[in-house]
Protein backbone atom coordinates (compact mmCIF):
# COMPACT_ATOMS: atom_id res chain seq x y z
CA UNK A 1 0.00 0.00 0.00
CA UNK A 2 2.63 2.41 1.02
CA UNK A 3 6.17 2.27 -0.67
CA UNK A 4 8.91 4.56 -0.64
CA UNK A 5 11.40 3.52 -3.28
CA UNK A 6 15.36 4.69 -2.98
CA UNK A 7 13.98 8.03 -1.49
CA UNK A 8 16.58 10.80 -1.19
CA UNK A 9 15.81 13.94 0.49
CA UNK A 10 17.96 17.05 2.18
CA UNK A 11 18.24 20.61 2.78
CA UNK A 12 20.21 23.17 2.39
CA UNK A 13 22.50 21.56 5.07
CA UNK A 14 23.20 18.22 3.24
CA UNK A 15 21.67 14.64 2.69
CA UNK A 16 18.93 13.70 5.60
CA UNK A 17 17.64 10.83 3.55
CA UNK A 18 19.56 8.29 1.62
CA UNK A 19 17.68 5.80 -0.83
CA UNK A 20 15.55 4.97 1.79
CA UNK A 21 13.16 2.19 0.51
CA UNK A 22 10.53 0.79 2.78
CA UNK A 23 7.22 -1.50 1.51
CA UNK A 24 4.33 -1.11 3.96
CA UNK A 25 1.42 -4.06 3.22
CA UNK A 26 -2.19 -2.89 4.34
CA UNK A 27 -3.59 -3.49 7.68
CA UNK A 28 -0.08 -3.69 9.07
CA UNK A 29 2.43 -1.33 11.46
CA UNK A 30 5.62 -0.52 9.80
CA UNK A 31 7.87 1.24 12.69
CA UNK A 32 11.02 3.42 11.86
CA UNK A 33 13.22 4.10 15.04
CA UNK A 34 16.23 6.33 15.48
CA UNK A 35 17.62 8.57 17.44
CA UNK A 36 17.13 12.53 17.11
CA UNK A 37 17.89 13.68 14.15
CA UNK A 38 17.83 10.34 12.22
CA UNK A 39 15.29 11.61 9.69
CA UNK A 40 12.39 10.43 11.00
CA UNK A 41 10.38 13.64 10.71
CA UNK A 42 11.15 14.37 7.28
CA UNK A 43 10.56 10.76 6.47
CA UNK A 44 6.92 11.19 7.03
CA UNK A 45 6.90 14.86 6.34
CA UNK A 46 8.47 13.34 2.52
CA UNK A 47 5.56 10.94 2.49
CA UNK A 48 3.24 13.38 2.91
CA UNK A 49 3.91 16.02 0.65
CA UNK A 50 5.40 18.63 2.87
CA UNK A 51 9.21 18.03 2.01
CA UNK A 52 9.60 17.45 -1.58
CA UNK A 53 12.40 14.86 -2.31
CA UNK A 54 15.31 14.78 -4.93
CA UNK A 55 15.47 11.53 -5.92
CA UNK A 56 13.32 8.13 -5.55
CA UNK A 57 9.83 6.98 -5.62
CA UNK A 58 6.77 7.36 -3.22
CA UNK A 59 3.70 4.97 -3.62
CA UNK A 60 0.52 4.95 -2.52
CA UNK A 61 -1.56 2.38 -3.81
CA UNK A 62 0.19 1.54 -6.60
CA UNK A 63 0.36 5.47 -7.64
CA UNK A 64 3.91 7.79 -7.54
CA UNK A 65 2.64 10.67 -5.25
CA UNK A 66 6.69 11.87 -4.95
CA UNK A 67 6.55 15.74 -5.58
CA UNK A 68 3.01 16.31 -5.08
CA UNK A 69 1.32 19.06 -3.91
CA UNK A 70 0.48 17.75 0.33
CA UNK A 71 -3.43 18.41 -0.61
CA UNK A 72 -2.98 15.73 -3.37
CA UNK A 73 -0.84 13.64 -1.61
CA UNK A 74 -4.04 13.69 1.02
CA UNK A 75 -6.66 13.04 -1.58
CA UNK A 76 -5.08 10.26 -2.78
CA UNK A 77 -5.63 8.83 1.54
CA UNK A 78 -2.74 9.72 3.47
CA UNK A 79 -3.06 11.15 6.68
CA UNK A 80 -0.68 12.59 9.12
CA UNK A 81 -0.37 12.96 12.88
CA UNK A 82 1.94 15.42 13.47
CA UNK A 83 4.93 15.79 15.97
CA UNK A 84 3.55 17.67 19.09
CA UNK A 85 -0.01 16.80 17.75
CA UNK A 86 -0.72 20.84 16.85
CA UNK A 87 -4.38 21.00 17.96
CA UNK A 88 -5.60 24.76 17.88
CA UNK A 89 -5.20 25.89 21.67
CA UNK A 90 -8.67 28.17 21.32
CA UNK A 91 -10.63 25.60 19.18
CA UNK A 92 -12.82 23.30 21.04
CA UNK A 93 -12.67 19.41 20.14
CA UNK A 94 -16.28 19.80 18.41
CA UNK A 95 -14.67 22.37 16.35
CA UNK A 96 -11.52 20.59 15.64
CA UNK A 97 -14.17 17.46 14.51
CA UNK A 98 -16.31 19.92 12.31
CA UNK A 99 -13.26 21.42 10.28
CA UNK A 100 -11.22 17.87 9.63
CA UNK A 101 -14.80 16.75 8.26
CA UNK A 102 -15.47 19.31 5.99
CA UNK A 103 -17.52 18.22 3.18
CA UNK A 104 -14.96 18.28 0.59
CA UNK A 105 -13.42 15.65 2.64
CA UNK A 106 -16.43 13.50 2.92
CA UNK A 107 -16.91 13.39 -0.76
CA UNK A 108 -13.68 11.83 -1.40
CA UNK A 109 -14.68 8.82 -3.39
CA UNK A 110 -13.82 5.77 -1.28
CA UNK A 111 -13.71 8.19 1.86
CA UNK A 112 -16.95 7.23 4.02
CA UNK A 113 -15.58 5.89 7.14
CA UNK A 114 -14.51 7.64 9.51
CA UNK A 115 -17.71 10.05 10.72
CA UNK A 116 -17.59 11.81 13.62
CA UNK A 117 -19.94 9.23 15.10
CA UNK A 118 -17.76 6.52 14.53
CA UNK A 119 -15.05 8.79 16.08
CA UNK A 120 -16.67 9.53 19.19
CA UNK A 121 -17.47 5.71 19.92
CA UNK A 122 -14.00 4.74 19.00
CA UNK A 123 -12.54 7.89 21.95
CA UNK A 124 -15.53 8.21 23.79
CA UNK A 125 -12.95 10.16 26.27
CA UNK A 126 -13.46 13.25 23.07
CA UNK A 127 -16.99 12.79 23.27
CA UNK A 128 -17.16 13.50 26.67
CA UNK A 129 -14.48 17.00 26.16
CA UNK A 130 -16.20 18.26 23.13
CA UNK A 131 -16.72 21.71 24.38
CA UNK A 132 -13.30 22.01 26.10
CA UNK A 133 -11.08 23.92 23.93
CA UNK A 134 -7.65 22.29 22.75
CA UNK A 135 -5.19 24.11 25.63
CA UNK A 136 -7.59 22.52 28.38
CA UNK A 137 -7.09 18.81 27.39
CA UNK A 138 -4.23 16.17 28.34
CA UNK A 139 -1.75 15.45 26.06
CA UNK A 140 -3.01 12.34 25.89
CA UNK A 141 -6.45 13.74 24.86
CA UNK A 142 -4.62 15.95 22.69
CA UNK A 143 -3.15 12.58 21.02
CA UNK A 144 -6.30 11.29 20.69
CA UNK A 145 -7.66 14.85 19.18
CA UNK A 146 -5.05 14.87 16.21
CA UNK A 147 -5.74 11.33 15.60
CA UNK A 148 -9.47 11.76 15.38
CA UNK A 149 -8.46 14.81 12.89
CA UNK A 150 -6.24 12.64 10.38
CA UNK A 151 -8.76 9.56 10.57
CA UNK A 152 -11.88 11.98 9.68
CA UNK A 153 -9.67 12.98 6.37
CA UNK A 154 -10.53 9.51 5.48
CA UNK A 155 -6.68 7.94 4.93
CA UNK A 156 -5.42 4.06 3.64
CA UNK A 157 -2.35 5.38 5.14
CA UNK A 158 -1.58 7.11 8.25
CA UNK A 159 1.51 8.42 9.42
CA UNK A 160 2.21 8.89 12.76
CA UNK A 161 5.13 10.61 14.09
CA UNK A 162 6.45 10.22 17.75
CA UNK A 163 2.66 9.84 19.12
CA UNK A 164 3.73 8.65 22.47
CA UNK A 165 6.12 11.24 22.57
CA UNK A 166 6.06 13.21 26.35
CA UNK A 167 2.92 10.76 27.73
CA UNK A 168 2.84 8.78 30.78
CA UNK A 169 3.12 5.56 29.77
CA UNK A 170 -0.75 4.20 30.82
CA UNK A 171 -1.38 7.25 28.49
CA UNK A 172 1.28 5.61 25.56
CA UNK A 173 0.24 2.25 26.17
CA UNK A 174 -4.17 3.43 24.77
CA UNK A 175 -2.56 5.31 22.11
CA UNK A 176 -0.07 2.05 21.10
CA UNK A 177 -3.73 -0.12 21.24
CA UNK A 178 -5.54 2.28 19.55
CA UNK A 179 -2.70 2.36 16.53
CA UNK A 180 -3.02 -1.80 16.13
CA UNK A 181 -6.62 -1.57 16.50
CA UNK A 182 -6.54 1.02 13.72
CA UNK A 183 -4.10 -1.12 11.42
CA UNK A 184 -6.71 -4.26 12.22
CA UNK A 185 -9.31 -2.01 10.62
CA UNK A 186 -7.38 -2.22 7.39
CA UNK A 187 -5.39 1.25 7.65
CA UNK A 188 -1.67 0.96 6.44
CA UNK A 189 0.62 2.48 9.37
CA UNK A 190 3.59 4.02 9.37
CA UNK A 191 5.07 5.04 12.84
CA UNK A 192 8.09 7.04 13.64
CA UNK A 193 9.21 6.43 16.98
CA UNK A 194 12.27 7.16 19.01
CA UNK A 195 11.34 4.99 21.99
CA UNK A 196 12.37 1.35 20.76
CA UNK A 197 9.49 0.23 23.37
CA UNK A 198 6.82 1.59 21.46
CA UNK A 199 7.69 0.51 18.14
CA UNK A 200 8.04 -3.42 19.72
CA UNK A 201 5.10 -2.74 21.27
CA UNK A 202 2.54 -2.37 18.41
CA UNK A 203 4.76 -2.56 15.49
CA UNK A 204 4.40 -5.89 12.69
CA UNK A 205 7.56 -4.36 11.36
CA UNK A 206 10.36 -2.66 12.32
CA UNK A 207 12.89 -0.73 10.82
CA UNK A 208 15.71 1.67 11.85
CA UNK A 209 17.28 4.56 10.57
CA UNK A 210 20.56 5.52 11.37
CA UNK A 211 21.77 9.25 9.74
CA UNK A 212 19.68 9.12 7.15
CA UNK A 213 19.98 5.43 6.15
CA UNK A 214 17.57 2.27 6.92
CA UNK A 215 19.94 -0.09 8.85
CA UNK A 216 17.77 -2.90 10.29
CA UNK A 217 14.41 -3.45 8.53
CA UNK A 218 12.81 -7.04 9.73
CA UNK A 219 9.54 -8.22 11.22
CA UNK A 220 8.80 -7.08 15.06
CA UNK A 221 8.43 -10.71 15.92
CA UNK A 222 12.43 -10.82 15.58
CA UNK A 223 12.49 -7.76 17.52
CA UNK A 224 10.97 -8.90 20.21
CA UNK A 225 12.64 -12.38 20.27
CA UNK A 226 15.78 -10.45 20.59
CA UNK A 227 14.75 -6.61 21.92
CA UNK A 228 18.47 -6.45 23.20
CA UNK A 229 20.09 -6.45 19.63
CA UNK A 230 17.85 -3.99 18.46
CA UNK A 231 18.67 -1.39 21.63
CA UNK A 232 22.04 -1.98 21.27
CA UNK A 233 22.19 -0.93 17.47
CA UNK A 234 20.90 2.31 18.29
CA UNK A 235 22.51 3.08 20.87
CA UNK A 236 25.71 2.38 18.62
CA UNK A 237 24.16 4.92 16.06
CA UNK A 238 23.54 7.25 19.45
CA UNK A 239 27.52 7.44 20.13
CA UNK A 240 28.81 7.00 16.76
CA UNK A 241 30.28 9.89 14.95
CA UNK A 242 27.99 11.54 12.20
CA UNK A 243 28.90 11.46 9.04
CA UNK A 244 29.87 14.60 7.16
CA UNK A 245 26.73 16.71 5.45
CA UNK A 246 27.16 15.83 2.01
CA UNK A 247 26.01 18.37 -0.43
CA UNK A 248 22.35 17.83 -1.98
CA UNK A 249 22.61 17.17 -5.95
CA UNK A 250 21.18 19.73 -7.64
CA UNK A 251 20.42 22.31 -4.59
CA UNK A 252 19.40 25.84 -5.51
CA UNK A 253 16.87 26.37 -2.59
CA UNK A 254 17.59 28.60 -0.07
CA UNK A 255 19.17 27.62 3.18
CA UNK A 256 16.73 25.33 5.32
CA UNK A 257 13.81 25.51 2.60
CA UNK A 258 13.32 21.79 1.30
CA UNK A 259 14.83 20.50 -2.25
CA UNK A 260 13.22 20.30 -5.42
CA UNK A 261 12.07 17.06 -6.77
CA UNK A 262 13.88 14.91 -9.69
CA UNK A 263 11.17 14.45 -12.81
CA UNK A 264 9.75 10.95 -11.75
CA UNK A 265 8.52 10.63 -15.41
CA UNK A 266 5.12 10.22 -13.89
CA UNK A 267 2.26 11.42 -14.59
CA UNK A 268 0.17 13.82 -11.71
CA UNK A 269 -3.18 12.54 -12.27
CA UNK A 270 -5.20 9.99 -10.67
CA UNK A 271 -4.22 11.15 -7.44
CA UNK A 272 -7.62 9.46 -5.48
CA UNK A 273 -9.10 6.73 -4.55
CA UNK A 274 -9.68 4.20 -7.11
N1 LIG B 1 13.51 22.40 7.52
C1 LIG B 1 14.75 21.97 7.70
N2 LIG B 1 15.79 22.65 7.19
C2 LIG B 1 17.08 22.23 7.32
N3 LIG B 1 17.44 21.12 8.00
C3 LIG B 1 16.45 20.40 8.57
C4 LIG B 1 15.07 20.78 8.45
N4 LIG B 1 14.32 19.86 9.10
C5 LIG B 1 15.19 18.94 9.60
N5 LIG B 1 16.46 19.28 9.29
C6 LIG B 1 17.66 18.52 9.64
O1 LIG B 1 17.49 17.20 9.13
C7 LIG B 1 18.01 16.24 10.04
C8 LIG B 1 16.93 15.24 10.37
O2 LIG B 1 15.90 15.91 11.09
P1 LIG B 1 14.52 15.19 11.44
O3 LIG B 1 13.69 16.19 12.18
O4 LIG B 1 13.96 14.58 10.22
O5 LIG B 1 15.02 14.04 12.43
P2 LIG B 1 14.20 13.19 13.51
O6 LIG B 1 14.75 11.82 13.41
O7 LIG B 1 12.75 13.36 13.30
O8 LIG B 1 14.63 13.86 14.87
P3 LIG B 1 13.77 14.07 16.23
O9 LIG B 1 13.64 12.72 16.86
O10 LIG B 1 14.63 15.02 17.01
O11 LIG B 1 12.44 14.66 15.85
C9 LIG B 1 18.53 17.01 11.23
O12 LIG B 1 19.91 17.20 11.08
C10 LIG B 1 17.80 18.33 11.15
O13 LIG B 1 18.57 19.36 11.69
Amino acid sequence: MLRTERLCVGYAGGIVLHEVSLDVAPGTVQAVVGRNGAGKTTLVHTVAGLVRPYGGRIEIGGTQVAGRQPHRIARSGVGLVPQGRRVFSRLTVAEHLALAAAPWRAATPGGEGWTVARILELLPRLAVRLRHRGDQLSGGEQQMLAIARALLGQPRVLLLDEPCEGLAPELAARVRDLVGALARTGLTVLLVEQQLHHAIAVADRIAVLEYGRVVYDRPADEARADPGALAAMLSVAAVAEPPAPRPVPGLWADPGQPTRPFATGMSDDADRHP
